[in-house]
């Protein structure tokens, strides 16, 4: 039963004169989750906190379990909801436990005292650095634990809670213990740049994420698949920050460069190679010299090419243009690609003795309408980094606007909702959350088409244009990005049907920025 206001405001009271009085913070969190339970009918909440030498979460109170029944919580365990929640800063939902799968011994084990049924929100609690060092975790129906989120007074207490546990927690003794070894602090933070960075809360996102761990050490070559826009570069990005390679992430587009221009861009020049290299120019495999090399769209490597990067590859060694000598660079080679390379070794067009080599280690990264549950954690991500960057405060999405994202196949894939989420951002109004309105491109443009309407608006203001180089620069741009809806984001289809070369489409996709929301480095 729901209480009347006034109990409520009593019991709020109650709730602050008791957590003032608490004198440690094992007795602060068990105030503090006993009245979250008691104020919201929640069915169970916990509360954790990270030992000094960052290798497990600790438990503090448990409410309807007892804390000291409550395990410890290894960090390593990223896919862990508490763990995750920890690492990545952010609130972590799940809405069925039960599908939660090799997540850890210590999930197992807490998994055992929790409710069979109900959703789990867990919040992260910040120390006195505002770093992420423990979470409270709650559980209930998801109309209750709806309503404790949205509950301001709550929201206020437990940023006051927050704070009172972070100077507690710093006053105990206890809390303090010997500093962790360096290994394990590099592990610990490669786990939260990837918690961090690599959105994704369902099973795949989850393996992805071990995967990307797994492979950020090793130095053999590496060969990503998948869709366009799936988040092959941005795994690749990944892995280098998690490696400990000190040297740069060299990305190179090799659609993007033109065929005649990308051996000197890939090996160098020395002065005098030819007519015009009046200055000697390092190439990007030197630049890469104990770092990452990042071949992106590997599939589009000029036939003569793939010999000389096998070449390199075997021998770790490559010529400048004009040189006479041999230069050597070490770097781990990531290449990505979204065409069946198969198929272009049938078409004689990839060397298959080049393909063995780069495929030494794979790693498949799933469109996201197979990974359907990613979207509000991915949706959340997009969204706080919009509110960060341009200073506004857009909530997230209403239930029409998620479920109407949830119906969408996203041929763009993560790039695609990325786009749609940014202009239905700036389209809210401040304080607001995201309605199916805002989400107008993906109602009245179902398959990514614009309307007959649109393309004759858009044409009548070309027309009476007083600008003919911006307006042609306006109409290609608008033709380009159409084309790519329309083949569903395959540069190939998009450039077979405007009659140009694919490198031409991607020179041109370049220039226009139309991989909207990219990084660039
Ligand atoms: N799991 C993820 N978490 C956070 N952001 C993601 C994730 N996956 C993709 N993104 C974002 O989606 C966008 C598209 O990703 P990315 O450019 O890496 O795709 P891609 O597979 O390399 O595409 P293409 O084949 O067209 O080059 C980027 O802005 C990237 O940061």
């Amino acid at each position: 039963m729901k209480r009347e206001p006034d109990g409520e405001a009593l019991a709020l009271a109650a709730l602050i004169r008791d957590m003032s009085a608490a004198t440690t913070a094992a007795e602060l969190a068990g105030v503090f989750v006993r009245g979250a339970i008691d104020a919201h009918r929640l069915s169970w909440g916990g509360c954790y906190w990270r030992d000094a030498a960052a290798r497990n979460l600790l438990p503090l109170a448990g409410g309807h379990a007892r804390a000291d029944a409550l395990p410890a919580l290894a960090l390593d365990e990223l896919d862990n909801p508490l763990v995750y929640s920890l690492t990545a800063a952010q609130p972590c939902r799940v809405e069925h436990l039960g599908t939660l799968v090799d997540v850890g011994e210590g999930f197992e084990r807490l998994r055992e005292r929790l409710p069979r049924r109900g959703v789990l929100h867990v919040t992260p609690l910040f120390d006195s650095s505002m770093r992420a060092a423990g979470v409270l975790a709650v559980m209930g129906g998801a109309e209750e634990v709806q309503a404790w989120l949205v509950s301001l007074p709550w929201q206020l207490l437990l940023q006051a809670y927050g704070q009172l546990l972070a100077r507690l927690q710093q006053a105990d003794p206890a809390a303090r213990s010997e500093p962790a070894k360096p290994g394990q602090r590099e592990r610990a933070g490669a786990g939260r740049l990837l918690a961090a960075e690599f959105i994704g809360v369902s099973p795949v996102a989850r393996s992805v994420r071990n995967e990307l761990q797994r492979l950020a050490d090793s130095s053999l070559s590496l060969l990503l698949t998948g869709e366009t826009g799936v988040g092959k570069d941005h795994a690749a990005w990944l892995i280098h920050q998690a490696s400990s390679r000190q040297g740069r992430f060299v990305p190179v587009n090799c659609a993007a460069i033109p065929k005649d221009l990308i051996e000197s861009e890939l090996f160098g020049v020395v002065r005098g190679a030819y007519t015009g290299a009046a200055q000697a120019r390092e190439g990007l495999v030197a630049a890469a010299h104990g770092g990452t090399l990042f071949l992106d769209e590997i599939g589009d490597m000029p036939l003569d090419l793939q010999g000389s990067l096998l070449r390199l590859l075997n021998e770790k060694k490559f010529r400048p243009l004009g040189a006479s000598r041999e230069q050597g660079s070490d770097f781990r080679l990531i290449c990505a690609t979204h065409r069946p390379l198969q198929e272009l070794i049938r078409d004689g067009r990839f060397r298959e003795d080049l393909y063995f080599r780069l495929r030494q280690q794979v790693l498949h990264l799933p469109p996201l309408r197979e990974r359907k549950e990613d979207l509000p954690a991915l949706a959340a991500h997009i969204l706080l980094q919009f509110n960060r960057e341009h200073h506004r405060n857009v909530m997230g999405l209403s239930e029409r606007a998620l479920a109407l994202l949830q119906a969408h196949r996203f041929p763009g894939n993560v790039r695609e909702l990325r786009s749609l989420l940014l202009v239905a951002a700036e389209r809210t109004a401040p304080g607001g959350w995201i309605s199916a309105r805002a989400l107008a491109d993906l109602q009245s443009v179902p398959h990514g088409v614009t309307s007959a309407g649109d393309e004759l608006e858009l044409l009548r203001t070309l027309w009476g244009t007083n600008n003919l180089p911006e307006a042609m620069t306006l109409f290609e741009r608008h033709l380009l990005s159409d084309r790519l809806r329309r083949a569903q984001g395959s540069r190939r289809l998009a450039a077979e049907s405007l009659g140009i070369p694919k490198r031409t489409l991607a020179h041109k996709c370049q220039s226009h920025r139309l991989d909207v929301g990219e990084r660039t480095t």
